[in-house]
């Protein structure tokens, strides 16, 4: 293998000290310690596995775990009056939503019932809006926690040819944002893109989030390219991303492992997220 393996893991647990270090001064400072309220419909067993991650690190960072459970038959008007219960407690610095929701609810009009300094996820329409516009504001972790990545690893940006596989609002389509606001020349793919591998060769940073195993070959990869992989898929041996890592890391200068990449960034990046909301919330500054 030539390319040097991205370490996400240790960078998430730098950030998540960092945070620690925030919410111990915040709490110094005056501040109530930030609490997160993650909010989990049903009994889907990876998002149990994603929401138990998320409540523990957030205890680690020393936030309060403000956690709440519905059944799955919970009717819209049930979630919605949470969430209105959640937006208007004042020891919820952040709220999220944990998707996918059983397919009687509409995320949508869920979402939108989140105050934007709530909406640590950065989903709402409002949050969504100001990354388009350059302006300061809650960015979805994930996204965010690509960045650090590249930042981390010093991966130049600025005139770089950019390329992002996926345009889900969750992911493709914040990470296409954030890489132009850093001055990448930025092409977004999608499942109409004609002959992806071609596209993805120009790519001197090649981002994919499209939820197919293994999507990405090496006749995809331009020689000394940055990989970063934020599918994540759970098969029988064991947890697989969208790109053919072993091959693509014959090619690639520098590219992120699954597990062990962009995942347990993005929950570094929310519990980064809730203590900026918690510190605007609260008036104490950083
Ligand atoms: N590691 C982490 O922290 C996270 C990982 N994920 C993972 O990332 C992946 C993507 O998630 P998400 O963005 O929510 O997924 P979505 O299913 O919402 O979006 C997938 C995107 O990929 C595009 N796509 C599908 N097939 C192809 C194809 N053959 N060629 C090019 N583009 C294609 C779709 O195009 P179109 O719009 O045309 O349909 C769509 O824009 C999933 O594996 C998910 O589990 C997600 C969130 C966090
Ligand atoms: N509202 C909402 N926000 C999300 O951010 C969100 C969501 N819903 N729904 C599902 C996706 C997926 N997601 C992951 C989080 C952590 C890991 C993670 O920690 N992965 C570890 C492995 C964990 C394991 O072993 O299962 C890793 O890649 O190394 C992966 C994926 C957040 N998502």
């Amino acid at each position: 293998m030539t390319a040097r393996v991205i370490d996400g893991t240790a960078v998430a647990r730098r950030v998540r000290e960092e945070v620690g270090r925030g919410v111990a001064a915040l709490v110094a400072a005056g501040g109530v310690a930030p609490g997160l309220a993650t909010v989990l419909i049903g009994e889907d067993p990876a998002s149990e596995v994603y929401v138990r991650n998320k409540r523990r690190l957030s205890v680690e960072a020393g936030m309060q775990d403000l956690h709440r459970h519905l059944p799955a038959d919970a009717d819209q008007a049930t979630v919605a009056a949470l969430v209105d219960e959640l937006a208007a407690d004042p020891a919820v610095s952040g709220i999220l939503l944990q998707l996918p929701l059983p397919r009687h609810l509409d995320p949508d009009a869920l979402i939108a019932r989140i105050p934007a300094a709530k909406d640590v996820d950065g989903l709402t329409t409002a949050n969504a809006g100001l990354l388009a516009q350059g302006r300061p504001g809650l960015r979805p972790c994930t996204p965010a926690g690509v960045m650090a990545l590249l930042d981390e690893y010093e991966v130049p940006l600025s005139g770089a040819e950019a390329v992002v596989v996926g345009r889900s609002v969750l992911v493709g389509k914040p990470m296409a944002q954030l890489l132009l606001a850093r001055n990448a020349t930025v092409t977004v793919c999608h499942s109409r893109t004609r002959d992806l591998p071609e596209v993805c060769r120009r790519a001197d940073v090649l981002v994919v989030a499209a939820g197919i195993p293994g999507l990405v070959g090496d006749d995809a990869v331009k020689p000394g390219a940055t990989v970063i992989d934020v599918g994540i898929h759970r098969g029988e041996d064991g947890l697989r991303g969208d790109v053919e890592f072993d091959a693509a890391a014959e090619v690639a200068g520098a590219i992120t492992p699954v597990p062990g990449g962009v995942g347990p960034m993005t929950i570094a990046m929310l519990l980064a997220n809730t203590l900026t909301a918690a510190r605007v919330q609260q008036g104490i500054g950083d």
